[in-house]
């Protein structure tokens, strides 16, 4: 469970960006929604840990985030939040299961390469672990991304704008792969968005 308490950021001199209450149940699915400018990449980057808010606390199962040293934040996030960006951010030089091998060492954890490659065959992506993200197509390293981001298990599945660069087809995809990878790794899954042609997808909405 994930609890967003009395939360408030302001940047610089910048305005008070306020945040609701918000208490995100194990393996709920949540849409997070909001005008561009609103606040949603700030709150997501507070609660993943990478955002110290101005006030408020962020609980997950228990541990309060930022009561931990920056180095024991680092393996918490790793070992219990899983990222998807809108850009994969893969390492180039690395092959597809080396970029996911990295995920495992910063969270501290042992790398299990029949792990790594069973998750990539449940996401479609069987005979490319030894590929270079540069021979994969754009869908294909988005399903790596997921794959990065689900490795270790984590009680968080957070996905920011996933689908605004995609067209119909390929949104519908995605949203599929990302509620079914959530469910199957019982993940709580929080999806930032303000594609509306998701919005029938979720059924949990948090507003700002
Ligand atoms: N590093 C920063 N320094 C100063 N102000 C910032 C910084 N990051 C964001 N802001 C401001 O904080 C507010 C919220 O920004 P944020 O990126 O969280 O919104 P958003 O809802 O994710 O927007 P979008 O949908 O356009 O990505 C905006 O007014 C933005 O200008």
């Amino acid at each position: 469970m994930i609890k967003v308490e009395s939360l408030n950021h302001r940047y610089n001199n910048g305005p008070i960006l306020h945040f609701p209450d918000w208490t995100i149940g194990d393996n709920e699915q949540w849409l997070l929604l909001g005008s561009s400018g609103s606040g949603k990449s700030t709150l997501l980057n507070c609660i993943s840990g990478l955002l110290k808010p101005t006030q408020g606390n962020i609980v997950l199962n228990g541990t309060d985030l930022y009561s931990l040293s920056s180095k024991a934040m680092d393996r918490f996030r790793g070992q219990h939040i899983g990222i998807v960006f809108q850009k994969p951010h893969l390492i180039q030089s690395l092959n597809i299961s080396e970029n996911i091998e990295i995920a495992c060492s910063f969270a501290g954890l042992p790398v299990i390469k029949s792990k790594i490659f069973s998750l990539l065959e449940s996401l479609g992506l069987d005979g490319k672990a030894k590929k270079y993200p540069s021979e994969l197509s754009q869908g294909q390293l988005q399903r790596v991304s997921v794959a990065r981001a689900l490795i270790n298990h984590p009680t968080l599945l957070i996905a920011d704008e996933p689908t605004s660069s995609l067209d119909d087809k390929n949104a519908e995809n995605v949203m599929d792969m990302l509620i079914t990878q959530a469910k199957e790794n019982s993940a709580s899954l929080v999806i930032a968005t303000h594609d509306t042609r998701i919005r029938n997808r979720v059924e949990r909405e948090y507003l700002l």
